[in-house]
């Protein structure tokens, strides 16, 4: 049975928020790593994507900034912002002339305080994004199957369970006018050669997808759902050894632990508690 949900619809998807959901889950697909801008090849009027990896040294965390180039408004929004570099983020929404309308969390964050809170201060417009399963506050809260429209290009909401509750991964839509290749933000749940628990939702992904993680402790950029499964230390090994090593990592615990999971809670703004979410 398909199942749809909508959540306010105006006139066009990003003016307002604009989440669709389908049950069950439809499949989906988008570009590239660094600076990266592309156009499906298919149609004339079909979506550009501007896509940019933003990192912040002290938690090592990628910021992703999307939109979609070719609509009027230039729609945008960042994935995992991080307070401390929200301000360098808006100023490139701003460069860009980009319209920022979501800040969007994979899940809550145990090492960062999330720019959510800090993005909304600054954009009143803007709309907090995470999912209903995470328990966390924000203006709105997807499901796996959900589809987040800015413009005419959209993320779809991934189930990918084993690091925080409720973390999702977001990936780009694989319509007909959505850019190619896929593209899979993993947040946590998959790291390039490593991972912050295990999610094997990931790899029902194309082996062209690229993927694109909320950390990089050794300086990779991107990787592929292919090379991943091919050369990922942990993903690569067959259950009891992934949870042996699952059992042995000796993590610290986060520095940025007790503070940042209780902000993260509430849209990164702890002292103004829901009002900023
Ligand atoms: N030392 C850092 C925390 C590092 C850490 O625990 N990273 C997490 C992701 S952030 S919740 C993780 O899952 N890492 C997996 C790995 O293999 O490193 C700090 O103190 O903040
Ligand atoms: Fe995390």
């Amino acid at each position: 049975m398909l199942r749809f949900r909508c959540i306010q619809l105006f006139t066009s998807p990003f003016e307002a928020p604009f989440i669709q959901s389908f049950k069950p889950h439809t499949s989906i697909s988008c570009a590239q790593m660094g600076s990266y801008s592309t156009t499906s090849s298919s149609a004339q009027n079909s979506p550009k994507l501007v896509f940019r990896q933003l990192f912040e040294k002290e938690s090592s965390t990628y910021t992703y900034l999307l939109a979609d180039a070719s609509h009027p408004q230039k729609p945008a929004l960042l994935i995992d912002p991080v307070d401390k570099t929200a301000d360098r983020d808006l100023a490139l929404v701003k460069e860009l002339g980009l319209k920022i309308i979501y800040a969007i969390n994979t899940h809550v964050h145990a090492d960062h305080v999330t720019g959510s809170g800090l993005i909304k201060t600054k954009f009143p417009g803007v709309k907090s994004i995470i999912s209903k399963a995470s328990n966390a506050k924000a203006d709105l809260f997807v499901e796996p199957g959900d589809k987040i429209y800015f413009g005419d290009i959209f993320l779809e909401v991934r189930a990918t369970p084993g690091h925080t509750l409720g973390c999702v991964s977001y990936v780009t839509g694989d319509g007909p006018n959505q850019p190619q290749p896929r593209m899979a933000f993993t947040g946590d749940a998959l790291l390039i050669r490593g991972c912050g628990r295990t999610d094997f939702q990931i790899f029902t992904l194309p082996k062209d997808t690229l993927l694109y993680p909320a950390h990089d402790y050794k300086g990779f950029t991107v990787s592929t759902v292919g090379e991943e499964m091919l050369y990922n230390p942990r993903l690569s090994k067959d259950k009891e050894t992934f949870k042996n090593i699952m059992q042995n990592l000796n993590l610290s615990y986060p520095k940025m632990m007790d503070v940042a999971v209780p902000a993260n809670m509430v849209c990164g703004l702890q002292e103004t508690k829901s009002e900023a979410c």
